[in-house]
């Protein structure tokens, strides 16, 4: 068990599934939703999300590892496609047919080294990955894709299904580097289907570019952090079309609450002082379950009995200190990400007081701190 502690994150698995559902129909029935499962599910549970949103209707999962693949996968999530995005060992690539995974290919000596590993009798579906800004992996030469569509073709094995791209500033107001990426993108599909003819799965939206500019996505998009319903980027969430719904909330309940004197000093290097006699609570969180200490540096607050409380003084490893505005019961909810009554701290608040992305802030917390699904 790793429940005895009062801390939890809650994931309401319908807003997954109501998040999936409004993009497919901004995106309509022509294309094909892939949930983006990696980093365990963004921090959400991947086979959790993975089993909602192929209910929800995604035809197709995204991960980063091999492993994360063969996980959901002896899950039981056993029909559904599952692209690795990131790229395999190529004397792995008979694992990836064994557990029937696609994965991605970018290089000619990945090719010719993963050839000697197959069975030559079985199939090893294919996504070929063109970097035309991201600088991240890719191919970025025709040649290279002219070479890897005749090796590929000359091996029965390999079964191409799919040629992508992955965009750097689609989250961003600023369009003039995107639409370079999609004329190099462009360039590089009309070049595949010239020499190869129909390809399958044509991709290369991730959530920005499938909220904000729908009606081009090819036939399948990415769909990733407002899966979660997280925006991509806090500064263009105005531009997003639809009202994403939050999955991940943060609780825990207070273990001490003690009133201290006037310049009563908490926690570590004794930075805080109390200003006068003041209530001040205990919670059983800290940067051992990844909630940084950043969080506190800036009077970032949480919620107990529907009001916002500052975190006061350094946090600790597993603990953490807040003031009250009154005497509260131990064991009262507090509520570090999510709402109570009309007061709501979201992923956002929280990305932008850590001077970061909303991404980073569902990764960071850690298998510490227990899931539970509704
Ligand atoms: C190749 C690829 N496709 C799709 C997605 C989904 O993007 P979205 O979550 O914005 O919808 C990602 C996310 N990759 C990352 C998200 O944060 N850091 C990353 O490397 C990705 O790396």
């Amino acid at each position: 068990r790793n429940d005895y502690r009062d801390t939890w994150v809650e994931v309401d698995l319908e807003a997954i599934a109501n998040n999936i559902k409004a993009v497919k129909t901004l995106q309509g029935k022509d294309v094909t939703v892939m949930a983006v499962v990696k980093a365990d599910g963004y921090g959400h549970g991947s086979v959790e999300v993975a089993q909602k949103a192929i209910e929800a209707g995604a035809e197709f999962l995204g991960v980063a590892l091999l492993e994360e693949a063969v996980e959901l996968r002896d899950a039981g999530i056993q029909e559904t496609p599952i692209l690795v995005l990131g790229r395999v060992n190529p004397q792995d690539a008979r694992i990836a047919q064994q557990y029937n995974i696609s994965v991605t290919v970018f290089q000619i000596e990945w090719v010719l080294e993963a050839k000697k590993h197959i069975a030559c009798d079985e199939r090893l579906d294919i996504h070929i990955k063109c970097d035309t800004g991201m600088g991240r992996i890719g191919l970025t030469e025709e040649h290279t894709l002219l070479e890897l569509l005749t090796i590929i073709r000359s091996e029965n094995a390999l079964n191409l299904m799919g040629i992508y791209t992955h965009l750097a500033t689609a989250d961003e107001w600023e369009t003039e580097y995107l639409d370079k990426q999609l004329e190099y993108f462009q360039a590089f599909v009309d070049l595949a289907k010239k020499t190869t003819g129909s390809i399958p799965y044509i991709h290369y939206s991730n959530s920005a570019a499938s909220l904000r500019y729908p009606g081009h996505n090819y036939n399948m998009i990415r769909f990733g952090i407002s899966m979660y319903g997280l925006v991509p980027a806090i500064d263009t969430a105005p531009d997003i079309p639809v009202s994403l719904e939050p999955a991940l909330s943060l609780h825990s309940r207070l273990v001490h609450v003690k009133k201290v004197k006037p310049s009563t000093s908490i926690s570590y290097g004794a930075t805080y002082q109390a200003s006068q006699e003041e209530w001040i609570g205990t919670v059983p969180i800290g940067y051992g379950d990844g909630w940084l200490r950043k969080n506190a540096e800036n009077r970032g607050e949480v919620l107990v009995a529907g009001e916002r409380c500052p975190m006061v003084g350094r946090i600790c490893m597993d603990q953490m200190m807040i003031k009250l505005p009154r005497e509260v019961p131990i064991g009262t909810k507090v509520t570090l990400i999510g709402s109570q009554g009309h007061q709501e701290i979201k992923v956002e608040e929280v990305a932008e007081r850590l001077s970061t992305i909303t991404y980073e802030v569902p990764c960071t917390l850690n298998s510490r701190i227990p899931r539970f699904y509704q």
